[in-house]
């Protein structure tokens, strides 16, 4: 699993690297271009006019080595070269000399910087690195608000968009990429929401370091990716029934919002459970026989929302359950979800009104366990921890939330994090902004409540859901873009399988 460490970890990982490889720093920044290059082929055509902004540190010793590189296979390059020459560094010192003579290169002075027209169709940001200590200003600062107004060019960032910090939110400005090509890992605050107007679309791009090296600067902050969820796919044998698939039990559902439990419930069908429960008030019983027989459907005999009366004997017969979903917050659901904490033991997932519920009611987290998982979207998250001033300080609480009520936290959002009690935290690849619609977080919890029934330990369960849940989303916008629906996410969960391999 890729690390994430920090960017004031990236010169000595770089040292460590090419001492044991007995390779040169030159040799390492030359990989680092040919990875980007390789990504840049199979995105832009020859003809496209390709600026390169070079700054004085390695970031713009990358770039020079990029221009150097596409200049060769054919792309109509120009670099511009940014910084005062006494402060240059080595290896970028070398890039420059090696520029082809026939390659134009352009020293930017402060007046060139003020009024030079550009005539790009792609913009590339090789001025600041991980390197950046000090919001933007001067030189720097005029550069890139140039750049950022410019129409009609792709704009793209050589591993950070010049200006954000590795490992901290930004102040000031930065450079604004439509796409961000990152060395190695992707940098930690490349997964902030404030910096998304900034990093664009991320691309994380291999140079070769192997996670030995990466491992000795761990911060237990992962990249989730494709080939990490794989391996952790339970196999089922030829002879399966389908208590081997699990018996979950979902449970949820208020007048006006049965819809939130039905597509939990389908969703873990879909996911894979051979039998799918749903505990729901009797305003829910007929709208979900109708609409999804394959569920067994429970009343909790009350009308409009769940409460005590529910029948509480046989609920050992479930592997799993998740809770929430439509479940809405009134003094009834408080009362019932108390006692089917107490009551329920088997792993479970607590999602939407029962966390609410949990942020009115404090004592109630007491109850949660090691199994239990809690997947709130960050509204959700700032109802249960307070108000947090950035998306750093919110995942810091994050951690400690798992840490000190033992259980899984599935902070929900582009790059959703998932904290468990040993610190460790894992960052989503997977899934796209097209996933921002009403219901897409029921699908989430039925895919994970599904998991935990068929008997995926509860780290494997919340990793493949979140994961495979994301992939469903990509899967299902392909050809319907904002026009997705969460049912639509629904039904490209088994051709997700597919695109796993897992059958
Ligand atoms: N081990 C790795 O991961 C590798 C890193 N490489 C590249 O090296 C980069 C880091 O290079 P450097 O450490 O040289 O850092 P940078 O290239 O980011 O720049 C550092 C220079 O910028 C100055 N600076 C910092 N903040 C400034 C500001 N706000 N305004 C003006 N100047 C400022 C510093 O004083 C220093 O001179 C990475 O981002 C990556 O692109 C690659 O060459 C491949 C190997
Ligand atoms: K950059």
């Amino acid at each position: 699993m890729l690390e994430i460490i920090s960017g004031t970890a990236v010169k000595k990982l770089d040292t460590d690297f090419i001492a044991e490889k007995g390779i040169t720093s030159h040799r390492l920044m030359e990989n680092a271009a040919q990875a980007f290059c390789d990504w840049f082929e199979s995105n832009y055509h020859r003809n496209d006019k390709v600026g390169i902004f070079c700054g004085p540190g390695n970031n713009g010793g990358d770039g020079l080595a990029i221009g150097r590189l596409l200049w060769r296979k054919g792309y109509d390059v120009i670099v511009f070269l940014l910084g005062e020459e006494g402060k240059v560094s080595a290896d970028c010192r070398l890039n420059r000399e090696l520029l082809p003579d026939k390659l134009p290169a352009i020293s930017m002075s402060a007046d060139d910087i003020a009024h030079m027209e550009f005539d790009l169709d792609v913009v590339i940001d090789a001025i600041l690195g991980v390197g950046v200590n000090r919001p933007l200003g001067g030189d720097f600062l005029g550069m890139i608000t140039k750049l950022n107004a410019l129409t009609h060019v792709s704009r793209v960032a050589v591993d950070i968009p010049t200006g954000v910090p590795s490992d901290e939110c930004l102040e000031g400005d930065a450079f604004k990429a439509d796409i961000t090509v990152s060395f190695q890992y992707p940098k930690f605050s490349l997964m902030f929401p404030e910096h998304a107007g900034y990093v664009g679309i991320l691309h994380v791009v291999s140079i070769g370091i192997g996670n030995k090296f990466m491992r000795q600067f761990s911060q237990n902050k992962f990249y989730l990716q494709l080939k990490d969820v794989v391996s952790r796919h339970l196999n089922f044998s030829r002879f399966a029934h389908k208590g081997d698939f699990g018996r979950v039990l979902l449970v949820g559902g208020s007048y006006g919002s049965i819809g939130a439990i039905r597509m939990c419930a389908e969703a873990s069908l879909r996911t894979g459970s051979g039998l799918a429960a749903c505990l729901v008030p009797t305003c829910g019983v007929q709208v979900l026989q109708v609409g999804l027989p394959e569920v067994q459907v429970i009343s909790s005999n009350s009308d409009r929302s769940l409460s005590l009366a529910y029948p509480k004997e046989g609920l050992d017969r479930y592997d799993a359950a998740g809770i929430g979903p439509g479940m809405g917050t009134t003094a009834d659901a408080k009362e019932f979800l108390l006692d089917f904490i107490k009551t329920f033991k088997g792993p479970k997932v607590l999602d939407a009104d029962a966390i609410n519920i949990l942020a009115q009611d404090k004592e109630m987290q007491e109850y949660l366990g090691e199994e239990d998982v809690l997947t709130p979207h960050v509204k959700e998250f700032e109802r249960l921890v307070g108000g947090c001033q950035n998306h750093k300080q919110r995942l810091a609480k994050a951690r400690e939330y798992s840490r000190q009520y033992g259980c899984v936290l599935v902070l929900k959002g582009a790059h959703t994090c998932i904290s468990f009690p040993d610190g460790t935290q894992y960052f989503n690849s997977s899934g796209n902004k097209h996933m921002a619609t009403g219901g897409a977080g029921d699908v989430l919890t039925g895919m994970i409540t599904s998991f935990l029934g068929q008997g995926y330990g509860v780290k494997n369960a919340v990793l493949c859901g979140v994961y495979q849940h994301g992939l469903a989303g990509e899967i299902a916008s392909e050809d319907k873009r904002r026009g997705t629906i969460a049912s639509d996410i629904i039904k490209a969960i088994p051709k997700s399988y597919l695109a796993l391999d897992v059958d």
